[in-house]
């Protein structure tokens, strides 16, 4: 315990004054005073007076994230948000048997916050992390198949078989310039083949491997096969208990870890990956690409929609069915009338109601089954719909 604490205070600005509250007329007074009194308790060693103050700024700026669109809260309410996080589980890390909780708290300001102190909380979890060894109850298991093989599960729905003429073409290692000639100045799918073959996570992405390293991080779980449907919905929940209820065991119907920045919240797991170096062909810093990931079972389904920026979709287990329709078919894909879901196509690509969607049998369409290894590129605003055949793990590089 005294280590622990000793390594917190280490991440910690050595004294209070490190810590300053600027923001600007968005954050009133009382609750500036509440940070204030939290952070001195912290640096006075009061953390049982400390622990309710912080809940009550948890409270208060977590109802201030609730209110009206999440684009449009103010990124000061996400700071204080992060401050009251920070507060709380360095509090809670003093006490015995809350190290989880503090944990919990932490991943609840990366996920929710906004980044303080030069993203304090990433290397406040980090030591967490390593205190708690949250793999360590199946660390082992294993450890040297692809992906827990044995309980991969296969997919109800039927593999579907792909037409010659509508394969996507697909290339060994082509060079910078064949790849921006032929495939991202004419803006032309391409599978990409022999480019993933020194990155980690071919080798070490199995189901004990992703526990042990991420088990006990809270991350946000899609529920419901598809996100146009009614009764899809958002949770936030451990990667362990993803894994128990959504991979290993599903019975509770369909879980997608789906869209998210799951390498910035674990850095450990970023070393895994690389960037494609075809990336440097956009205009944009490496530090811009946004890297997504895509972890759920056989069955997920992302429905027919586009994106603005550029992807390298990349499958480091499992398999996934792609279809994908240029963006001059943009009319015969029906797209959502709503602007929220004006990037989405109302058909369900692999059982069109083609009575109300006639013009979707004209669309021509290109497909494929990505597998493990290879990096699709999807060029901007291509439609593209994506089933997993199998328990599946992508990565996504959007990228412009
Ligand atoms: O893999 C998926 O389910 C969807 C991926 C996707 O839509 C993307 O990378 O933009
Ligand atoms: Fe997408």
């Amino acid at each position: 315990m005294n280590s622990l604490w000793s390594e917190v205070k280490e991440v910690l600005p050595r004294t209070r004054e490190g810590i300053q509250f600027d923001f600007g007329e968005t954050v009133n007074n009382s609750v500036i005073y509440l940070l204030q009194q939290a952070r001195d308790l912290l640096y006075e060693e009061g953390e049982d007076v400390c622990l309710p103050v912080s809940d009550m700024i948890i409270d208060f700026s977590w109802e201030r994230l609730n209110s009206g669109t999440w684009r449009d809260v103010d990124k000061e309410w996400r700071q204080v948000y992060s401050y009251g996080c920070l507060f709380k589980a360095v509090c809670l890390c003093r006490k015995e048997g809350a190290l989880e909780e503090a944990m919990r708290i932490c991943d609840m300001g990366l996920l929710m916050g906004a980044s303080i102190l030069d993203n304090v909380l990433l290397r406040v979890v980090r030591i967490f992390q390593n205190h708690l060894a949250c793999g360590k109850r199946i660390a082992g298991e294993g450890a040297d198949d692809g992906c827990n093989r044995k309980k991969m599960k296969c997919d109800p729905l039927p593999v579907p078989l792909l037409k010659c003429e509508s394969l996507i073409p697909q290339l060994h290692r082509p060079s910078l310039e064949h790849f921006k000639e032929n495939y991202l100045i004419p803006q032309q799918p391409v599978l990409l083949n022999g480019i993933t073959g020194h990155w980690p996570c071919m080798k070490k992405w199995s189901l004990a491997y992703i526990r042990e390293v991420a088990g006990c991080r809270m991350v946000p779980v899609e529920l419901g096969s598809r996100y146009t449907d009614e009764e899809w919905s958002q949770t936030l929940m451990t990667v362990n208990e993803f894994i128990d209820k959504y991979i290993e065991d599903q019975q509770s119907g369909v879980g997608y870890l789906a869209q998210h920045q799951l390498f910035d919240q674990i850095p450990e797991l970023k070393q895994d990956i690389c960037i494609p170096d075809y990336c440097c062909l956009g205009e944009e810093d490496e530090e811009d690409i946004t890297i997504n990931a895509w972890f759920g079972p056989a069955g997920t389904i992302s429905p027919l929609h586009q994106d603005p920026q550029q992807n390298f979709l990349t499958q480091a287990v499992g398999k996934k069915y792609i279809r994908l329709y240029s963006p001059g078919e943009t009319e015969n894909v029906y797209p959502h009338e709503t602007h929220i879901l004006h990037n989405t196509s109302q058909v369900d690509v692999e059982i069109p109601d083609l009575e109300k969607f006639p013009k979707f049998a004209e669309a021509t369409y290109k497909e494929c089954i990505l597998t493990p290894g290879q990096v699709l590129f999807i060029p901007v605003k291509y439609w593209h719909y994506v089933r997993a055949l199998d328990v599946s793990f992508s990565v996504s590089f959007w990228w412009s």
